[in-house]
C-alpha cells in the first residue's frame, strides 16, 4: 500500500492506495494540531510500503511525522516547491516559498489541462495560474471561509456553511447574525475568485480551465460563474505526478481526475468584466 498525506493548516488528510491495482482503499482526516497515532488516526503502517507527503504545517510537525514514518516505512517521499517541475516554471521570486500544496495542485492541473487556474479552498483560499506552455504566474491568497468567520468573533465559528445550500440562497441578505455572516463571507470568497479569474484571463489574453479543490470546494463551486470542475484529490494527484509509483501513475493517469472543463471565450470573460465595472 501507498500512504499519501496532505497536511494542511486545519486538517491532515490521508489516503491508502493499492500499489498494484492503483485503487484507493481508504481515506480519512485528523485535525493537524493533534499528534499522529498510527493504527487509530491513520492506518496501520505495517501494510505501507511507501509514503508521499505534502505538508504546509509547521516544520516541526513535518519533521516529527517524517522521522516517525522513516522508522517504519521503506520509502518516504516529501514534496518540495521547486523552480521547475513537470514542464511548469514556478512564478515565485523565491520558488521554495510557494506553499507546496499550491505547487502540487498546480502541477496536477497542468498535467491534466495544460494552462489552468487552480483554486484550493482550505484554511486559506489560494488561486494560482499557469499559462499554456507552463509559465506559472504566481497567485492570490485570501482567508478561507472558516478563518473569515472566526475573525468576526460573532459566535458563528462552529456553524459551517451547508455545502448543499443553493448559491442564490447564500448570496441574498441574511436576516439573522449567523446567516448575515455566512452570506457575507460567502459573497467575499466567490466574488474574489470570479473577479481574479476574469482579471487574469483578460490580462493574459487567454481563457483557462478552472479546477477547484479543498474542504470548501463544493460550496464555493456553487458561486463560480465560469465553467470549472471540482477535483478533491488534486493535491494527491500532484504527489502521484511527482513520485509515480504504480503502473497507472507511470502512464500519467491521476486518480479522480475530472473531465477538463472547456472555458468560455475570452470575449465573454471580457464582456462580464466590463459589465461589472459599469455597475
Ligand atoms: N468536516 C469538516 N471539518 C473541518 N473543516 C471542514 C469540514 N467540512 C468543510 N470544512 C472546511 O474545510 C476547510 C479545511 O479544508 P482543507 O482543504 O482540509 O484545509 P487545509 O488544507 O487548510 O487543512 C475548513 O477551513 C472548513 O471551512
Ligand atoms: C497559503 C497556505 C497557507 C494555504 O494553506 P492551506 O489553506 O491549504 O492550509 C499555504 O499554501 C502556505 O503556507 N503557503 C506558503 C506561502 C505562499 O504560498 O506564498
Ligand atoms: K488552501
Amino acid at each position: 500500500m501507498i500512504l499519501d498525506l496532505d497536511i494542511g493548516n486545519t486538517l491532515s488528510k490521508w489516503r491508502l492506495k493499492d500499489a498494484d491495482s492503483s485503487e484507493i482503499r481508504s481515506r480519512g482526516a485528523v485535525w493537524t494540531r493533534e499528534e499522529w497515532r498510527p493504527g487509530s488516526d491513520i492506518p496501520d503502517l505495517d501494510v505501507v510500503e511507501a509514503v508521499r507527503i505534502s505538508s504546509v504545517a509547521r516544520r516541526a510537525v513535518l519533521e516529527e511525522t517524517v522521522s516517525l514514518l522513516r522508522r517504519r516505512v521503506g520509502a518516504v517521499h516529501v514534496a518540495r516547491s521547486a523552480p521547475e517541475a513537470l514542464g511548469v516554471t514556478n512564478g515565485y521570486e523565491e520558488p521554495g516559498r510557494l506553499g507546496v500544496d499550491r505547487w502540487m495542485g498546480t502541477l496536477a492541473c497542468y498535467q491534466l489541462a495544460g494552462g489552468c487556474c487552480s483554486v484550493d479552498c482550505g484554511s486559506a483560499i489560494t488561486v494560482d495560474f499557469v499559462l499554456p506552455g507552463g509559465r506559472h504566474l504566481g497567485g492570490y491568497i485570501l482567508p478561507g471561509l472558516r478563518l473569515m468567520k472566526e475573525s468576526l468573533k460573532l459566535g458563528t465559528r462552529n456553524v459551517a456553511i451547508d455545502p448543499d445550500s443553493e448559491a442564490e440562497e447564500l448570496l441574498g441578505p441574511g436576516t439573522r447574525t449567523v446567516e448575515a455572516v455566512n452570506h457575507g463571507i460567502y459573497m467575499a470568497a466567490v466574488s474574489a475568485v470570479n473577479r481574479i479569474y476574469s482579471e487574469v484571463c483578460d490580462r493574459e489574453g487567454v481563457p483557462l480551465p478552472m479546477l477547484l479543490t479543498g474542504g470548501d470546494a463544493r460550496v464555493i463551486s456553487r458561486g463560480i460563474q465560469v465553467p470549472h470542475a471540482v477535483w478533491p484529490d488534486m493535491v494527491y494527484a500532484g504527489l502521484e505526478a511527482c513520485f509515480p509509483l504504480t503502473a497507472a501513475e507511470r502512464a500519467g493517469r491521476m486518480s479522480g481526475a475530472p473531465r477538463v472543463p472547456s472555458p468560455v471565450s475570452l470575449e465573454k470573460i471580457r464582456a462580464g468584466l466590463a459589465f461589472s465595472m459599469l455597475l
